[in-house]
């Protein structure tokens, strides 16, 4: 079964149209990313999903449930981690999470079994005791994750899960994003700015800018659409001949000057290195430095949208 189907989704606010006509399916134990600009439709989606926002037009089933009809069901088949921090710091966690699972209505045994199984997942069991307001930020996010869990959900939806965590924590919330997907089979579908982690957690990722997904594959799908490797050669000598035998090689894209010598985006996916130092070399021209820079997300989020994820994000922090 799909963990969502959606049909001509769509939300206005006025003249703005937040999300537009949108028909996605993200099927089950799929780990789902959503990039986009800011304002581009990625939160009022996912509160549409959640039933917290009525849609305009259009239909939405999440876990097989109505998202219009049957919210109630959707609610209890769902978690969510909002950027926003929801914790009680004055609590510990073991009772900031028995305070969540009494909300869902589940039985002291159940509470106490799910709560000891959820701090060991997240790798809080140690300091399930400590008033959550001495934790740093990486422990409150894995908290956080671990609350969305407590209900046993099928689908977690995770709003920017790692924003403003430092590198190393942001790895390990990861990794207890891929356990809790890989052990649990838990559907997650994720909003994020960070590319890198797009690429690494995500099955699928959808762009989206102006209410609209624009792009939707595997990230390394993504990738290869946008073409091959980009060489950056140093160069000393006769760059123009240079530049007109790469310009008439059919392995070459595009040929611009730089600084220090010329920038080749390649035509195909194959390692051109030694073909570039056989030209190079037929036309006298020295090689001082080679880089490869393959293609990222983020080359694929600039062609897509006009601008770096780093501008979209600009004042989203
Ligand atoms: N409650 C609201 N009332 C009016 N306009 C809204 C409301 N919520 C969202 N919008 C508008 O809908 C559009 C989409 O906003 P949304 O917050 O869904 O984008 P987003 O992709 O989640 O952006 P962000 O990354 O900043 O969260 C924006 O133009 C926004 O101003």
């Amino acid at each position: 079964m799909s963990a969502i189907r959606t049909a001509g989704l769509t939300k206005r606010y006025g003249e703005t149209v937040a999300v537009d006509d949108l028909s996605v399916t993200v099927e089950s134990g799929e780990v789902f990313g959503m990039l986009g600009p800011n304002g581009a439709g990625k939160s009022t989606l996912i509160g549409m999903l959640c039933t917290l926002a009525t849609p305009t037009d259009g239909d939405a089933t999440v876990n097989g449930f109505d998202i219009r009809s049957e919210r109630d069901a959707v609610r209890d088949s769902i978690g969510v981690v909002f950027q926003e921090p929801a914790l009680d710091e004055e609590l510990t966690a073991a009772e900031n999470l028995a305070f969540h699972a009494r909300m869902y209505g589940l039985s002291r045994s159940e509470r106490s079994e799910r709560i000891t199984d959820l701090l060991e997942l997240v790798e809080l069991a140690d300091v399930a005791d400590d008033p959550v307001g001495e934790y740093s930020g990486g422990m409150k996010r894995r908290l956080e994750i671990a609350r969305g869990l407590i209900h046993e959900p099928e689908v977690l939806f995770l709003d920017e899960p790692t924003l403003g965590l430092d590198a190393q924590t942001r790895r390990a919330t990861w990794r207890y994003i891929e356990r809790m997907n890989e052990e649990r089979g838990v559907t997650v579908v994720l909003t994020t700015h960070y590319m890198e982690e797009a690429d690494h957690l995500c099955d699928r990722v959808a762009i989206v800018d102006d209410g609209n997904i624009i792009a939707l594959d595997t990230p390394a799908t993504l990738k290869t659409q946008q073409g091959g490797d980009m060489l950056e050669l140093g160069l000393e000598g006769d760059v123009a001949a240079l530049t007109a035998r790469l310009e008439e090689t059919s392995w070459v894209e595009s040929v611009t000057a730089t600084d220090a010598g010329v920038q080749v985006a390649l035509a195909d996916d194959r390692t051109r290195v030694p073909d570039a130092v056989r030209l190079a070399d037929e036309t006298g021209v020295a090689i001082t430095a080679i880089e490869v820079h393959r293609p990222s997300l983020e080359t694929v989020f600039l062609a897509l949208t006009g601008s770096t994820i780093a501008e979209a994000a600009e004042g989203d922090q």
